[in-house]
């Protein structure tokens, strides 16, 4: 069947600057301010009249929402036609994860999204008084999705606008100043899909959810909070250091080609179960209908193009679609020209990898990329790597600070050892439910707190790798056939060892003992249970170390191919090397 609607993303509006290509998606705290209040208030009202559209109609909020998982329906005529050859495999949802697909789907998503902002936007815009009329025009056309940076210091938790304020002020098509319920809060279901499960049924979108089914602000606070250093490293790591697509683009492990940081995927992974919880966000099936989804993959859009940026000439290498999608067979090659459905680039065809490896090309950029040439690769290079590196890098990594200062300026080749815990474990391992491998670091000479109280002590808990779990897996054929399929993740140390021992240096001699001290590890399902690793088979947290080396002339320090694995910190012990 032929689309109603094809993807276009938004088009036009004035970039901010000379050198940029493409009006701005804009980081949330600063699309905020009063002084884009214009840009604000139209997204206010644009995000409301999509959420009042019917939810069967192919633009509306719900329907969009749909794609990532439930109602599991076909979107925009995309699919019907494979039907008949699959019809034992039940539909499920067109989402590509744990593939080298994952940042290259969502890359059309957010598009499709903005595209439908923009042209509620430039509609609203004609409805303000006469006199204001062309400044709300011309802000619509500059009108794209927002992003929320929970790596960058400060920001690891959204503003009020995004998870508190019931209400918000905006300018009306009036022209005067009004209230309105704040559609950044939560999506109100019109109605409850009858494809929802049980426990996803309360009457609206909530994040980390109380037993009664209310949002948990203070909640949600607290564990964004908790993660925002390991998020911070987490993303340097991988900014920096991921040197291929396979490695970057997901959280299936790479047995012949071992990872040292972690995916974009995971990284995405972890900040789905933080703000979800046991809501929506939580769980992909239903994660698309949170309006903070937006926001948040507008992040992994722009972190995306920050690592393109860092390493220039990567883009989408082959691999397996493991699990398959509705539209894509399980167990096939997937690649840069597979299609990316649901997302029509026109009448015929759909949008694929190779045509979105630039941002502006789809009508959009990051402020990081506004003072840049974009067709000159090194300058690109060389500011996002400043950027990363102000934004995520030396505090976090605690590197640079620890080179001895002459170090900085001798061609002597210092090195030192950057440590970090991989943790990999089946997906499905906990069944249908999302949860986190929490990791602990115990202070050398503290006494222990009792186990429970761990989470909660600030000295002590040092980051996680998060399961992001479609609870209806049961209902799909070839995700019961990849019921053993594993996830990985890194969290980085060294600025937690720094913290917590006052070591001359991060030489093995005096770290590997000490971790194989102190590091422990437990799991936690999404409904907060406590899971000992003990239960879980297929668990595995493993000490690896690389050595950096800061070359003389060299921006940031460079690792040693291969890294080293501490085996011993964590063999022998429930969920550690086997
Ligand atoms: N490819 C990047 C941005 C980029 C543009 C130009 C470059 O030279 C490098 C990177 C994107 O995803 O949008």
């Amino acid at each position: 069947m032929p689309p109603t609607l094809i993807i276009t993303g938004a088009t036009g509006g004035d970039p901010p600057s000379t050198k940029a290509l493409a009006p701005n998606r804009l980081n949330i705290y600063d699309f905020v301010k009063p002084e884009n209040n214009k840009q604000f208030s139209l997204y206010i009202l644009a995000l409301e009249r999509i959420m009042d559209k019917g939810q069967d109609e192919v633009e509306s909020f719900f329907a969009v929402g749909g794609i990532h998982g439930l109602p599991y329906k076909a979107w925009n005529g995309s699919g019907e036609e494979v039907k008949g050859s699959k019809e034992s495999v039940p539909w499920r949802g067109y989402c590509s994860h744990g593939t080298v697909l994952f940042p290259t789907f969502h890359r059309p998503y957010v598009f499709l999204f903005e595209q439908l902002l923009q042209a509620e936007a430039k509609a609203i815009a004609e409805e303000y008084p006469l006199e204001l009329r062309e400044a709300y025009k011309k802000a619509a056309m500059e009108l794209r999705q927002p992003f929320w940076d929970w790596a960058r210091v400060n920001q690891s938790v959204p503003p009020p606008e995004v998870i508190e304020l019931e209400e918000v002020k905006i300018v009306g098509t009036d022209g005067k100043e009004t209230t309105r319920k704040n559609p950044l809060r939560r999506y109100k279901f019109n109605p409850v899909d009858p494809s929802f499960p049980g426990n996803y049924r309360w009457p609206t979108t909530v994040r980390r959810p109380t037993r009664d089914g209310q949002d948990n602000v203070t909640g949600l606070t607290q564990i964004l909070n908790r993660n925002s250093n390991a998020t911070r490293t987490k993303t340097f790591h991988m900014l920096m250091y991921a040197k291929d697509w396979l490695s970057m683009s997901n959280h299936t492990p790479n047995p012949g080609r071992p990872a040292t940081v972690s995916s974009l995927e995971s990284i995405h992974d972890s900040i789905h179960d933080y703000v979800g919880g046991e809501g929506h966000m939580g769980n992909p099936i239903v994660a698309g209908f949170d309006p903070i989804f937006m926001l948040h993959h507008a992040n992994v859009d722009r972190i995306l193009s920050l690592w393109s940026a860092l390493h220039p000439g990567l883009w989408v290498t082959p691999g397996d679609s493991e699990r398959g999608t509705w539209t894509i067979p399980a167990d096939s090659k997937v690649d840069e020209n597979t299609d990316l459905t649901p997302f029509w680039n026109s009448s015929t065809g759909y949008w694929k990898s190779t045509a979105v490896t630039k941002a502006h090309d789809a009508g959009y950029t990051y402020p990081e990329f506004n003072d840049v040439d974009m067709n000159n690769t090194d300058e690109v290079r060389t500011v996002i790597t400043d950027t990363v590196e102000t934004l995520y890098g030396s505090k976090a990594l605690n590197v640079t600070s620890n080179f001895p200062a002459e170090a900085r300026t001798v061609s002597n080749n210092p090195e030192m050892w950057n440590w970090t815990v991989r943790v990999q474990v089946k997906q499905y391992a906990l069944e249908g439910s999302s949860f986190s491998v929490l990791l602990f670091l115990r202070t050398v000479e503290d006494s222990y707190p009792e186990e429970e109280d761990w989470y909660e002590e600030p000295n002590y808990y040092i980051g996680s790798v998060d399961a992001f779990v479609n609870s209806l897996s049961e209902r799909c054929a070839n995700c019961t056939e990849h019921r053993d399929a594993m996830i990985e993740g890194f969290v980085h140390l060294n600025e937690c060892i720094a913290a917590r021992a006052q070591f001359a240096s991060f030489d093995p001699s005096e770290v590997e003992p000490y971790l194989k001290e102190n590091l422990v590890w437990r799991l936690q399902k999404a409904n907060g249970e406590i899971v000992e690793p003990a239960d879980v088979e297929s668990l595995e947290v493993t000490v690896l170390a690389t050595r950096l080396q800061l070359p003389w002339g060299a921006r940031m320090p460079i690792p040693e191919e291969e890294a080293v694995y501490f085996d011993d910190i964590t063999r022998g012990r429930a969920g550690g090397t086997k």
